[in-house]
């Protein structure tokens, strides 16, 4: 049997039924293109007969997007088919998808149609649809509660009128993964012609199953997955096409398959999807959660730092992340900490290591999450304290929009009081130029960024900056606090002023 699965993404039609969610055409035009550079076989753009804007933006992706397989959803209405096939006309490949329900309890309650008339409905729609193109998809919906000799009757009616693809969708979330395997073998094995069409599934995840049935329709045969990125659509939501694509992927040890994903557009994706629909990624979502390939407590992150793989069964830069992510907290050991240490520049004996973690420790015991900032602080502030040689006295500062910048600054040395004047491309500029003549020192700003430590009209600024002597690499951080941004700023240069002192007169650089 053939090892490739088409993926086919619903996350324009279906995913965009998820409560609250409308795109517009623009929006759908860029994901669009993204699924396509994503790899996915065929997108469903959306429900052309729902809204004017629904029929523009298929119009649109019909038009604009080359290489991949367009389809308009349709129900069997004849109204319905025609309008997606104005939508979808223009596409390198054109697909009309149209479904109509077949269990019971759809036909009784909601369409009220016996299912004589359903099978005559999906039929004709099938050969209406089939007049305009060759690429006609039929979906029961509501297959995996439906009668399984009807279904295979409509199927082999469908495939009979032509359908290519036949979706077997799992439409309220309802069946399990070894059910729902065995409704496809019946399906394959009952259904004349089922040879000539594609098989094909579409899992809701009302009981989290639907990636599991997914999994297992292939195992059974099916070659077409339909799902939404990050998992949306109606109520739970569709199959998650990262989760798919991924577990088949990295068990292909079980299943032998394919698809044309390329997975490095993956995390990409789900940010763009994410940000257009407005709904959020849960932290611990498979694949793509901002905790997917981040650990937080010392044993795993040990082992990750010895051999990434005894934590982690994907490679982060496969599905388009740099890297994995060790988190500092309360669970952190001293591997993790001294590695992040490292990597910020410092390198600490045992006795300053065992120092700076206890002060971790407790800093995390208060803080969620312990950032670089607070890491630098700890070693330079409490482990590295280094004497100040000069000490801000006062600033005064002459700005605005028709004057050039000017700074007077005092700094007190000893018992001393040193002032000079300078001015500069901005205010900081000249503090910076001011403090440097006063020290002697002629350095430059590498990095400065502000953060507010309280709230409201007073809030206290806190400067952190990184500057380095001119023509030397080596970087010195400085942090200031004030309400007042600019004196933030100086008190934070002078401290990293009197560091790169310190360490020049200890020859420590
Ligand atoms: C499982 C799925 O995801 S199916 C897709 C669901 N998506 C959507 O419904 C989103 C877009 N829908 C819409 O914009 C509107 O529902 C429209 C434009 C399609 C139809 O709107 P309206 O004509 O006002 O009908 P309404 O939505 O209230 O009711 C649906 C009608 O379609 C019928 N119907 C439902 N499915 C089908 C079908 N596959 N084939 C034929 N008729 C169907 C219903 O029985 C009902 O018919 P009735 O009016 O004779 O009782
Ligand atoms: C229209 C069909 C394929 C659907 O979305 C479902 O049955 O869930
Ligand atoms: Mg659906």
């Amino acid at each position: 049997m053939n090892n490739r699965v088409y993926i086919f993404d619903t996350t324009l039609r279906d995913g965009e039924q998820s409560p609250g969610v409308s795109l517009n055409v623009s929006e759908k035009l860029e994901i669009a293109r993204q699924l396509a550079r994503l790899g996915v076989d065929i997108i469903e753009a959306g429900f052309p007969i729902t809204s004017q804007g629904d029929f523009e933006a298929v119009k649109n992706i019909a038009r604009e997007v080359r290489g991949v397989t367009v389809a308009g959803l349709a129900r069997t209405n004849f109204a319905d088919i025609d309008r997606a096939w104005e939508a979808v006309k223009q596409a390198d490949q054109p697909r009309i998808h149209t479904f109509i329900a077949t269990s019971d309890i759809h036909l009784k309650h909601k369409l009220r149609m016996s299912r004589e008339q359903v099978l005559e409905s999906a039929a004709a729609a099938v050969r209406h649809a089939k007049k305009y193109t060759a690429d006609v998809e039929f979906s029961a919906e509501d297959a995996s509660r439906s009668d399984l000799d009807f279904l295979c009757r409509v199927m082999e009616a469908v495939i009979e009128a032509g359908a290519t693809t036949v979706n077997i969708p799992d439409t309220v979330g309802y069946t399990t993964p070894d059910e729902y395997a065995e409704i496809i073998r019946t399906i394959m094995s009952r259904t004349k012609g089922i040879e000539k069409a594609v098989v094909s599934v579409h899992c809701h995840d009302d009981l989290g199953l639907a990636v599991a049935n997914s999994l297992a329709a292939v195992l059974a045969g099916a070659r077409q997955v339909e799902g939404a990125i990050n998992g949306i659509g109606e109520r739970a939501g569709n199959a998650s096409i990262e989760e798919f694509v991924m577990a088949l992927y990295t068990r292909r040890d079980r299943y032998s398959l394919e698809t044309g994903i390329n997975a490095e557009e993956i995390y990409r994706t789900s940010k763009l999807v994410s940000k257009l629909t407005g709904m959020d990624i849960q932290p611990n979502k498979a694949v793509v959660g901002k905790n997917a390939f981040a650990h937080e407590s010392g044993i795993h992150q040990d082992g990750v730092l010895k051999e990434r793989t005894t934590y982690e069964i994907m490679n982060p830069a496969m599905v388009g992340l740099s890297h994995s992510n060790l988190v500092l907290g309360k669970h952190s050991g001293r591997h993790a900490f001294r590695s992040r240490l490292v990597e910020l520049g410092f390198v600490l004996n045992d006795a300053e290591l065992n120092k700076a973690f206890a002060r971790f420790k407790d800093l995390a015991d208060r803080k969620k999450e312990i950032a670089d900032q607070d890491i630098e602080a700890i070693v330079e502030n409490e482990i590295r304290k280094v004497p100040a040689t000069y000490e801000l006295s006062y600033l005064h500062i002459s700005s605005g929009t028709t004057v050039v910048p000017t700074a007077t600054v005092g700094l007190a040395r000893g018992e001393e009081i040193l002032e000079e004047a300078a001015c500069g491309n901005g205010p900081v500029d000249a503090i910076c130029k001011a403090v440097d003549k006063i020290t002697g020192y002629s350095c430059r700003l590498a990095t400065w960024g502000i953060n507010a430590i309280t709230a409201g009209k007073d809030a206290l600024g806190e400067v952190t900056l990184r500057i380095a002597e001119n023509n030397r690499e080596k970087l010195y951080m400085g942090r200031g606090i004030s309400t007042d941004v600019l004196e933030a700023s100086a008190r934070a240069y002078v401290n990293a002023v009197n560091k790169m002192i310190y360490e020049k007169n200890n020859h420590i650089d």
